[in-house]
């Protein structure tokens, strides 16, 4: 079975599907490598936005594989893998389309970095969502903090980082989080949601996008992702971060 599906809609979508319902669509590297390449081919003329999703009805991505990067001990090990999603993950959030994240079921950690780094955040009905990684001993490390911090109030981001916990997704429509919630076909929902902005024209879609991009890009956002990398690789490092991580591990 295919790790990732790539597909486009006559309506001028392009979909990254992440395919590991069996890992709650965990991320491992050929997870990144699939979305570095979705991002690329939304460049094309034709796509009108990039819509990211799970398969399945259970998660829309649960972060890290931790079966995968747990093997990574120090932080010289970690850095690596970090830096490279974060890359990507600013890729994902400069590019120059509307980016949607239909949220098609739990969202843990890395999950919730992908999540935010797009424009637009729909969740379906009794979804969850949570930036778990403090409760594993780090922070976010693919740079969904410095996002979120960069995209919501200061106190909503810092209660969300800190805190660690699942949010509903009543919750985070009520706290601007998510955009909509709905049930029922994803797909019909996200073409709903995206309603007359699938009329428009690319480049009058590109040039709206970009009027962002420009404010994230002259804000160091990408520098402040690069500084997240670094921090949670010295974080990972520490020994307290794999009796979490074994934790969970064990549960399972
Ligand atoms: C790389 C760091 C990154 C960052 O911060 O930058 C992070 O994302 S750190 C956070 C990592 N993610 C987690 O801690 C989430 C762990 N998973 C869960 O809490 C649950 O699995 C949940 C809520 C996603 C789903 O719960 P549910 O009861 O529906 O399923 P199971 O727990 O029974 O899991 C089914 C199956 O999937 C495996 N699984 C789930 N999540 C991961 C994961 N992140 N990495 C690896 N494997 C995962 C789980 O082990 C089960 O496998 P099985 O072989 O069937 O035992």
């Amino acid at each position: 079975m295919e790790s990732y599906l790539i597909s486009k809609d006559a309506s001028g979508l392009l979909f990254y599907t992440i395919n590991r319902p069996e890992k709650r669509n965990a991320v491992n590297d050929e997870i990144m490598d699939g979305l570095e390449k979705a991002i690329s081919l939304a460049e094309a003329e034709d796509v009108k936005a990039l819509v990211i999703t799970g398969a399945g009805d259970r998660a829309f991505c649960s972060g890290g594989d931790l079966s995968v990067f747990h093997r990574l001990k120090t932080k010289e090990e970690a850095y690596p893998m970090l830096s490279k999603m974060a890359k990507i993950i600013g890729k994902l959030l400069l590019m120059p389309k509307p980016t949607v994240a239909l949220m098609n079921g739990v969202a843990i950690g890395g999950g919730c970095e992908i999540a935010t780094a797009c424009d637009f955040r729909l969740g379906r009905k009794g979804m969850k969502a949570g930036f778990v990684q403090g409760n594993l001993a780090i922070t976010t490390g693919w740079g969904g903090g410095s996002i979120l911090c960069e995209k919501f109030p200061a106190s909503t981001a810092l209660k969300m980082l800190t805190d660690g916990s699942m949010l509903s997704a009543d919750e985070l429509l009520n706290m601007g989080y998510l955009d909509h919630v709905y049930e029922g076909d994803p797909y019909r929902n996200c073409t709903e949601f995206l309603g007359k902005l699938l009329e428009k024209e690319v480049g009058v879609l590109s040039a709206y996008v970009a009027i962002l991009r420009r404010k994230w890009s002259e804000a160091s956002l990408i520098e402040r992702i690069e500084q997240e990398a670094v921090q949670c690789a010295i974080l990972w490092g520490k020994e307290i971060h794999h009796q979490k991580v074994e934790e969970f591990l064990n549960k399972s």
